[in-house]
């Protein structure tokens, strides 16, 4: 039977050995809690790491860790200690959690701590690939697995493998600083699709892919090899239920069963009738802006002292990669602002922060969503957070408010809670005496909203949302590949071109009539080329259509005498067969003056190339630029000038060592359409050698005959392998 099997770094159950005893725990965690409700169900396993290296456990212990696992449907990567240093806490979570999240101070490239990340990678590739059976589905998940889809890819080319980044996916400008960008970028290209939590992190990384790896990429689908890559934004949600019916139990606890913290709380409320609670959660990490929000509320205090005495901060953080000096160092920190804060402020009978660093098991949990009037979600930089959907789920009441982030991932969905700048203190604090004071019915009328939208995009939800996604991604076949155009097809196609009555030939000019010179000044057409011409021109019932970028001055000055039809600038004019020139559209070309400079500025930074300037379009050409530093400038250039048009009915096209801006209305394809509407071509034949003539074999009839110079990517019935043949095939075709 086919499975799903789930792999992340850490299992969702955490083990521990206590004076011999195992104990099995939850593991605390958005990616644990979240992804836990799917595993339960599904009929897969989840691979990961325990929690207990190998030097810990004795040959015994290790059995009775793995039948512990196997009950929970888990199977664990043994990893040793030197693993964790410099794998987990290494490479994990010194580098890639900081780089990716935009501490870029803190990142530290060590060539230890890589080869370590390698090396574990291919130990979860090893795991994975015991329990791997054809049809299976893998899905990976975060950052401390990058290069699995790939490692995993290459033993079994057909499986279907989904990755989803927890976490934020950096701009390219950050990205581009790991000395291990390509190797990253390469593994997770080994999957069939590539899930964020929102559409900026899919931006990025579509960013990055384009600019460092130079292939190609169709809106949110990648090229690569023989496959499709899909990249796509799935905002990961909550087990609704779980925390909405936990705070329904939670209503009707007995006082004798409540916990020490509930009686805490009571206390507090009880103390002073307007005696509000504020609530924050998080893992004691830097991203979570934990001494932002003290400082905030700090200066709350102060700016709204009238609320001294009345309102507590209950503050929840969670011990985190303790090894890692920067969570040391927060802690440090943490403790300080909290002592000196409280130092200052408290009173005999009011503490302004109640401050705990542990975790509390989920009832206690539940006990602080319910019991605090508002939460303050306000992290500096966060994939999601899953805290702020929880604490919405518990409001079942009715009231609370919700003080989010707008660096949370969550606030993309999260509208109705209260955005704020989590560096802005100013802000912040006017947004937590709008919570405090905001009325009964705009508490209602925001939450309804939010759990509405919380309760209906719940974590099942984006695991079926992604589980769908994983599979059309699978089943989308790169288009289809050209055949090699061999002898006997040829005699086919000559064999079309005798019975019919009405014969076409759609002819590109440079790359398939005339060899690529370096000067384009220099591609001229040779008496070869007129004679084939005249020759297929002269045949009964058949026409010529030159279909070129080239300008209208420089066509018509080679075959403005001739008798076929010809258009220029990639179809932004014709002179059909025995008429005038047209323009095909009516078309602007102001939009130069501002391009122009751009392109020019490249080309001073780039020996070799050139500017050629058309009616309609301009073009950059660096056939004759250093190979390497044309590829890199090309990209550069290819980037700025996307960013510049995104606006305008303009598109960059990529020829063949050319980059070319024009009205994106104006391509080969709708010049061809042009040339064969309202006619009764029964033998159409085209061929061409670069990305432009695509657009013309895309617009022509099924049973057109379609022909691409060179073996590339091509929709295309038929290859050639260069453009030498390019002559004597059409001699063929018309002569046989
Ligand atoms: O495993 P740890 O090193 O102890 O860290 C705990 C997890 O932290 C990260 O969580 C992220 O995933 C959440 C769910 O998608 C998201 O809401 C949050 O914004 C992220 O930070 C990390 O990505 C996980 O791999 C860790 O297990
Ligand atoms: O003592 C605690 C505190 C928090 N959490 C859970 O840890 C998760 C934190 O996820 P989030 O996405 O907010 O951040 P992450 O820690 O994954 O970066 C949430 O599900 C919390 O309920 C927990 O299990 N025990």
């Amino acid at each position: 039977m086919e499975k799903t099997i789930i792999v992340s770094n850490r299992l969702p159950v955490d083990l521990k050995y206590n004076e011999g005893k195992l104990i099995v725990k939850s593991s605390t965690g958005g990616l644990a809690t979240g992804m836990k409700s799917v595993h339960s169900e599904g009929n897969g396993i989840w691979i990961g790491w325990s929690g207990l290296t190998e030097e810990v456990i004795s040959p015994e212990q290790k059995t009775e860790v793995n039948e512990a696992l196997a009950k929970e449907k888990c199977v664990s990567v043994p990893l040793n200690q030197y693993d964790i240093d410099n794998y987990y806490y290494g490479f994990s979570n010194a580098a890639l959690w900081p780089l990716f999240h935009y501490f870029q101070a803190y990142t530290e490239f060590e060539l230890v701590h890589w080869q370590s990340y390698v090396e574990v990678n291919q130990k979860f590739a090893d795991v994975v690939l015991e329990h791997l059976n054809e049809g299976d589905t893998v899905w990976i998940h975060d950052y401390q697995l990058l290069l699995l889809p790939e490692l995993l890819r290459k033993k079994r080319k057909n499986i279907t493998i989904g990755f989803f980044l927890h976490i934020p996916y950096p701009s390219y400008e950050i990205f581009r600083t790991c000395p291990w960008r390509d190797e990253l970028l390469q593994g997770m290209l080994g999957a069939d699709l590539i899930g964020f939590h929102t559409y900026d992190y899919v931006r990025h990384f579509i960013s990055s892919v384009e600019r460092l790896k130079d292939i190609e990429i169709n809106f949110n689908e990648i090229s690569y090899g023989n496959r499709i890559i899909k990249v796509d934004s799935f905002p990961m949600g909550i087990d609704y239920n779980k925390y909405h019916n936990a705070a329904l139990e939670h209503h009707k606890y007995p006082e004798s069963s409540k916990s020490e913290l509930m009686k805490n709380i009571d206390f507090h409320n009880k103390s002073n009738e307007e005696s509000k609670l504020i609530l924050s959660i998080d893992r004691m990490d830097y991203t979570k802006g934990i001494p932002n929000r003290i400082k905030s509320f700090e200066y709350f205090l102060n700016k709204y002292p009238e609320y001294k005495g009345k309102v507590r901060l209950v503050m929840l953080a969670v011990p985190s990669r303790e090894n890692v000096l920067q969570y040391q160092l927060l802690k440090k920190e943490t403790d300080e602002l909290v002592g000196r804060i409280n130092g200052d402020l408290s009173t005999i009978s009011w503490t302004p922060i109640w401050y705990f660093y542990r975790a509390l098991p989920f009832d206690e949990l539940i006990d602080l969503y319910v019991s605090s009037d508002v939460a303050m979600v306000t992290p500096v930089r966060d994939g999601m957070n899953l805290v702020a959907k929880e604490y919405i789920a518990t409001r079942t009441k009715e009231n609370g408010v919700l003080i989010l982030s707008e660096m949370a991932g969550a606030a993309k969905e999260m509208h109705e809670a209260l955005i704020v700048n989590p560096n802005n203190f100013d802000q912040t604090a006017d947004c937590i005496k709008e919570a405090l004071e905001m009325s009964a019915e705009e508490q209602k009328t925001r939450l309804e909203a939010l759990q509405k939208r919380i309760s209906r995009y719940d974590v099942e939800r984006w695991a079926k949302e992604f589980l769908k996604g994983l599979k059309v991604a699978k089943n989308t076949v790169p288009v289809q590949i050209a055949q090699k155009l061999v002898p006997a097809k040829i005699e086919e196609i000559a064999s079309d071109y005798k019975k019919a009555s009405r014969k076409l030939f759609l002819l590109d000019y440079d790359g398939t009539l005339v060899g690529f010179k370096n000067n384009p000044a220099e591609a001229i057409p040779g008496q070869e080329v007129y004679d084939l011409l005249d020759q297929i021109n002269a045949d009964e019932n058949t026409e010529i259509a030159i279909i070129s970028g080239r300008d209208r001055k420089t066509l018509e000055g080679w075959f403005g005498n001739k008798d076929y039809t010809l258009v220029t600038d990639h179809g932004a004019w014709m002179r059909k067969k025995g008429e005038d020139w047209a323009p095909l559209d009516h078309l602007k070309s102001n939009w130069k003056e501002n391009i122009r400079p751009v392109m020019e500025a490249f080309t001073d930074s780039t020996p070799g190339a050139l500017i050629e300037e058309k009616e309609y379009s301009l073009a950059w050409h660096y056939r004759k630029a250093d190979a390497k530093m044309a590829a890199l400038r090309t990209m550069e250039l290819k980037h700025v000038l996307k960013t510049f048009l995104s606006n305008h009915t303009l598109t960059v096209l990529e020829g063949n060592k050319v980059l070319e801006v024009k009205n994106s209305n104006v391509n080969k394809g709708r010049a061809a359409s042009a040339i064969i509407l309202n006619s009764d071509y029964d033998f159409i034949f085209a061929i061409g050698d670069d990305w432009t003539d695509e657009f013309m074999f895309e617009e022509l009839p099924n049973d057109a005959h379609t022909v691409k110079v060179g073996n590339v990517k091509t929709i295309a019935n038929y290859y050639i392998e260069d453009n030498t043949e390019v002559h004597e095939l059409l001699h063929q075709i018309t002569t046989i």
